[in-house]
């Protein structure tokens, strides 16, 4: 994680030198998403980093299409004509299936020639592997089973589940620390109180208290994920409501997150001190911050998203203050993840020159 987000920084340095000024205009949206896109393709895939970006940038591709396809009018067996469109999908989908396998058969080949020890690396990649390969006997034991296909589509989900989220997550805190520089100064202080200027381990994450604050406010107020879809499997009851079999149920977590009866009538404003002794007690209901879902189907990366979001924050600040440009125009909006509709373009200006 601070790998790839000193190497974004740096680019930052380099366009600052470039401008020979004292300040740097980004587009942190875009920013962001490569970000993200580089820390899930290195943990999804290790030493297979670059041809496992290939495989997010194809599915990223795929994932703008199905974007744009949701508001066309839909014609019944349309997605089986051979459209200039739909050969495009195609294409890109087989690309995308080839790379993958191309990816898994290095690595079984590898550990066949000897070159890898005993394992398959200790990457998602390799740990889907591993659990595909122990034996039988162990597998109908531990009830873990993975064939090829199986192990693809966990990767396509990881990335499109952890990715965009999180590029959104930082994008939203970014904007709020740069409107409200009260807050930026705290947690600039507070990171290098317990950091310095040093890459944070996990202990020193664990410390940061008020950043994670920040992130937890940034997510009730821009929820990346604004509704979840449920289907009511039997006949059942919600509160008064008596819910038939088979209806499907959307639960608004957008609104849940600023309903003044759970925060309070200063529901809409930036206050991160209500998260101040944790999540339960932030609100008058213990479950009014559902960004990462609740339950058996909750988020399984929210602990991943919580310590990215603390890494690559920790490591701006200690390095720029930042404001909004006076080009910035908001407009959130929701293409399946709530996103800036124009970007967020911030003026970066470093703290050691
Ligand atoms: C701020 C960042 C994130 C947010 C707001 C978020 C939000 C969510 C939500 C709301 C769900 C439940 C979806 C549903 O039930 O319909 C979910 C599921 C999931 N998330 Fe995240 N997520 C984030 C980051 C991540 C990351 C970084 C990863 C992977 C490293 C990840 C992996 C997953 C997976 C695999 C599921 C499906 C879990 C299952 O169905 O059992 N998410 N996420």
């Amino acid at each position: 994680m601070a790998a790839c987000t000193l190497s974004m920084i740096n680019g930052w340095q380099e366009k600052l030198i470039e401008a020979k000024g004292d300040c740097v205009e980004m587009e942190m949206g875009m920013e962001f998403k490569q970000l993200t896109a580089d820390i899930i393709s290195y943990t999804t895939f290790g030493t297979s980093f670059m041809e496992g970006k290939e495989v997010f940038e194809i599915q990223m591709e795929l994932m703008e299409r199905a974007i744009a396809s949701i508001t066309d009018i839909f014609i019944p067996g349309i997605q089986y004509l051979p459209t200039r469109w739909n050969r495009r999908t195609w294409i890109l989908k087989r690309r995308m299936r080839n790379t993958l396998k191309n990816i898994i058969v290095s690595r079984l080949k590898s550990k066949v020639d000897g070159v890898s020890d005993t394992s398959y690396g200790d990457d998602l990649l390799g740990l889907m592997m591993g659990l595909s390969t122990i034996e039988s006997s162990k597998r109908e034991e531990s009830g873990l089973e993975l064939n090829m296909d199986e192990i693809m589509d966990e990767c396509k989900t990881f990335f499109l589940a952890g990715h965009e989220t999180t590029s959104h997550l930082l994008t939203w805190t970014m904007f709020l620390l740069s409107i409200n520089k009260e807050w930026q100064e705290k947690v600039r202080e507070e990171v290098l109180r317990e950091c310095g200027m040093g890459i944070p381990d996990a202990d020193k994450l664990s410390k940061l208290k008020l950043v994670n604050m920040v992130l937890l406010e940034a997510l009730r107020l821009y929820t990346p994920v604004i509704v979840l879809v449920r289907k009511a499997t039997k006949e059942m009851k919600l509160g008064n409501l008596t819910i038939p079999k088979n209806t499907q149920i959307s639960i608004p977590l957008a609104i849940i997150h600023r309903n003044k009866k759970y925060w309070g009538e200063d529901a809409n404003e930036f206050n991160p001190m209500r998260f101040a002794e944790g999540v339960k007690k932030a609100a008058k209901h213990p479950n009014a911050l559902v960004a990462f879902s609740i339950g058996p189907r909750a988020c399984i990366g929210q602990n991943f998203a919580i310590m990215e979001g603390k890494t690559v924050m920790a490591l701006i600040l200690q390095r720029f203050s930042f404001s909004l440009s006076p080009d910035y125009k908001h407009a959130p909006t929701d293409r399946l993840t709530l996103q800036p509709q124009y970007g967020l373009p911030i003026l970066l200006k470093p703290l050691q020159v």
